[in-house]
């Protein structure tokens, strides 16, 4: 039986006092659901958020790590400040940094195998856009995608990372995947990774990305594949994130 686990990703919003109290918000909400929660902070307010949810069931997670350990990369946070921080998880991969940053799939896998040197979990991030989507090639994007870094980490390094299924095409625009749309992907998914490693790709948690809101998260997370969301814009209030956590 897999933990269910949902994510924030607060992307780049805020004020260090708004997060701040959304951080309280959240964790005055938890209840006794047993089910793994996290936010993605900016990187600046890690210190903070780290401090105000040390000790709760609120773990911390970057939106992102370098793809290399240390040295002259002017803007970069490596794997080892996260760590420094209480960084339990960090996002790779995430749509937006692919597409208006230029991370392509080999920084990612290199980002993925960053993290977890230093025992960081990461949240690889895949998903086809909606041209690739009407060309039926979903399957083909994520599986591409799952390779590059199964080639560089190999397949044992998906015994301590989440995959989160995002649709580019559901992302922010409120377009939210059907249920049986998202779980036909999910279930693929955990398919091509059981033909690697049938053991890991029963435990491996796949969470589902885009437009995910308190009113859609119960079905998503009713799919037997969809272990959980990663939630952008309805985990900048903590109301809706914790309606959405308490769906799982
Ligand atoms: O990381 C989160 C995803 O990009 C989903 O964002 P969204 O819930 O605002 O569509």
């Amino acid at each position: 039986m897999r933990q269910s686990l949902v994510i924030g990703n607060w992307k780049m919003n805020g004020t260090r006092a708004s997060v701040e109290l959304l951080a309280q918000g959240i964790m005055a909400g938890l209840g006794d659901n047993t089910a793994g929660i996290a936010v993605c902070a900016p990187y600046v307010y890690l210190p903070s958020i780290g401090e105000i949810i040390n000790g709760s069931r609120l773990a911390l997670g970057a939106q992102n790590v370098a793809d290399k350990a240390s040295g002259a990369y002017t803007g970069e946070v490596s794997a080892a400040m996260l760590a420094e921080f209480g960084c339990q998880y960090a996002l790779v991969g995430h749509s937006e940094r692919r597409s208006y940053y230029g991370d392509t799939d080999a920084s990612v896998a290199a980002r993925f195998c960053q993290a977890q040197s230093q025992n960081i979990i990461p949240v690889l991030c895949i998903g086809e856009t909606l041209e690739q989507r009407e060309q039926e090639q979903t399957f083909a994007v994520v599986d591409g995608q799952l390779d590059a870094v199964i080639e560089l980490a190999g397949i044992a390094a998906f015994n301590n990372a989440v995959i989160a299924y995002e649709p580019v095409w559901a992302i922010g625009t409120g377009k939210t995947a059907s249920d049986e749309q998202a779980q036909e992907v999910h279930q693929h998914i955990r398919q091509y990774i059981a033909a690697k490693d049938q053991t890991i790709a029963e435990k491996i948690q796949i969470l589902y990305g885009g437009s995910a809101k308190p009113d859609n998260a119960k079905g998503l997370f009713a799919m037997p594949d969809i272990d959980g969301g990663l939630i952008g814009g309805a985990s900048l209030d903590a109301e809706s994130f914790l309606k959405i956590y308490h769906s799982v």
